[in-house]
């Protein structure tokens, strides 16, 4: 699904109007009926609420929300917050119609025209849409900061007022705290940057039939993967396969103290569906390796504590593997350092680096041009940061993050609630799955496993991304609503895996 800035969907709802056709008053009735099918779902026709009102197509949206759900009998009031001479058209217009069949509507003008909006009621929050141009201030700003110091349920139509969809906010500004928002038709990037996340609640989509080969044209590098568009990328297995149909991945992970990463990272690749798996672990980490995951093949590097690269055995070149996943628990020692500076020119084909080997990298950063084409990288924020630079805001960061997976040629999986998934053409793809039950010890030794046995049966390291991203999320889901967040353990994750 793709995500679309401001420009963009102004410019879609004008080809919706000139190519369905639709009147823009229809158009309006048709998102303020998606937002009432929504809301009747989830609130019975007793709840007592308040809707706020702007002057712009956001307020004419909650207008006629208004009186559909008068229509279904909710017990409701409206406050318009009248802060401009200008109202638009189609405000006009259902205030019009509004005003045919309900005398409760009032004008806030002034702090003390604004309602106490107590616990059991909902507000319905439709003060400013995507026509944002400029901080909330005056009576905007105070509505607002009532809307925030209530203990009422808040809905924010399309967007929460006072938020940009697809620029940085200021530190001070004044913006709703919404629990919902149901947008109309598609995500807006705001909604997917951590940093938002008191401004989105829990958010929606509505389908308001908006024109579908505006959207199917409309160049974007922003995409929100959906549950079924990830699923659609799981390739189908032959009745005819074998296990060297599905690659023969070689992990390197573990060291004294932290073999439990080569492990977890070990199961998860298996439970992926690698067709074999070599491990290499510090000579102390075999006996553990062969005992908890018998499914894999070991081979024991020389140096007991961290990886150096060499075995005892002579032993199949990494470059013969299918693919290389390295970096859970590997630490940062010297001998480990020389291996990767060792392995990388040996490889070409598109690998994955995690944890302390993306630190190495930020190290030494030279490194960077022999990273193969297509290897994924799975940092967490800090990690990204060490690799390029600090930040000012989540949209500076999404810059950085598109700008450095073009410049290498590599897939970067820039992890946290909507992990990102940058292209080396410079796209990003954000995921739909996980929660914050999934920020514990193991989760992303348990990612690399996925996304090393996805490379490993051949997926482009794209798909392989997006799709290794989605089941890890799935994953954590599924346990969330099994045993829930706060007792989510990695081993739990890699149980929850599921492929279907
Ligand atoms: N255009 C369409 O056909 C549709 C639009 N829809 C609704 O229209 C909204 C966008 O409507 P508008 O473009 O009228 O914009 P808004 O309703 O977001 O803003 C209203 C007006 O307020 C002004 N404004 C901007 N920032 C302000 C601030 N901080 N304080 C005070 N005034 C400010 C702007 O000049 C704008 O014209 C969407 O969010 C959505 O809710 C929906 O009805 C779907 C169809
Ligand atoms: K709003």
């Amino acid at each position: 699904m793709k995500i679309l800035n401001v420009d963009q969907i102004r410019a879609l709802d004008q080809a919706t109007i000139q190519h369905e056709p639709i009147a823009p008053i229809n158009l309006m009735e048709r998102a303020a009926l998606a937002f009432v099918d929504w809301f009747v779902d989830r609130f019975p026709a007793t709840t007592p609420l308040k809707i706020f009102c702007g002057l712009g197509n956001n307020g004419g949206d909650g207008l006629a929300i208004a009186r559909l759900l008068l229509e279904r009998d909710y017990p409701l009031e409206v406050f318009v917050v009248r802060y401009a001479p200008r109202e638009s058209d189609d405000f006009m217009h259902n205030h019009r119609r509004l005003k045919l069949v309900t005398d409760n509507i009032r004008y806030v003008e002034l702090s003390h025209d604004i309602p106490p909006m107590p616990h059991n009621e909902v507000v319905i929050d439709a003060i400013l849409g995507s026509g944002l141009s400029r901080p909330a201030e005056g009576i905007v700003k105070s509505a607002i900061e009532a809307i925030n110091r209530s203990p009422a349920t808040v809905v924010s139509v399309d967007i929460a007022s006072g938020l940009y969809a697809d620029q940085p906010n200021a530190p001070e500004d004044v913006i709703v705290e919404p629990d919902y928002t149901v947008a109309f038709q598609l995500p807006k990037l705001a909604f997917l940057l951590p940093g938002n996340a008191r401004y989105t609640g829990d958010w929606q989509t509505v389908d308001i039939q908006l024109h579908k080969r505006f959207i199917d044209k409309a160049p974007t590098p922003y995409y929100y993967t959906r549950p079924d568009e990830a699923r659609l990328l799981l390739h189908k297995r032959d009745r005819y396969a074998h296990k060297g149909t599905f690659g023969h991945a070689l992990l390197l992970a573990g060291s004294y103290g932290k073999i439990g990463a080569a492990v977890l990272s070990a199961r998860a690749c298996l439970r992926s569906g690698v067709g074999l798996l070599t491990v290499q672990v510090p000579g102390c980490g075999y006996p553990v390796l062969q005992t908890a995951v018998p499914e894999a093949m070991c081979r024991p590097d020389t140096h007991e504590h961290v990886l150096s690269g060499t075995t005892e055995v002579e032993t199949t070149s990494p470059a013969d593997f299918t693919t290389v996943g390295i970096g859970p628990g590997i630490g940062k020692a010297s001998e480990t350092l020389a291996m990767l500076k060792a392995l990388l020119p040996t490889l070409t084909k598109p690998m994955v680096i995690d944890a302390d080997a993306l630190n190495l990298l930020g190290e030494n950063r030279e490194l960077l041009d022999q990273l193969p084409a297509g290897s994924i990288l799975t940092p967490h924020p800090k990690e990204f940061e060490r690799l390029t630079a600090p930040w000012q805001n989540d949209y500076e960061k999404l810059d950085r993050l598109r700008e450095f997976a073009r410049k290498y040629r590599v897939v970067v999986v820039l992890k946290g609630a909507h992990t990102a998934v940058a292209t080396p053409e410079g796209d990003i793809h954000f995921n739909a799955t996980g929660n914050p039950g999934l920020s514990t010890g193991g989760t992303g030794d348990v990612l690399t496993g996925v996304l090393t046995a996805l490379l490993a049966q051949r997926y482009d390291p794209v798909e392989a991304a997006v799709l290794g991203v989605y089941a890890h999320g799935l994953a954590g889901d599924q346990v969330a609503e099994q045993r829930g967040q706060i007792g989510m353990t990695a081993t739990d994750v890699v149980d929850a895996l599921r492929w279907a």
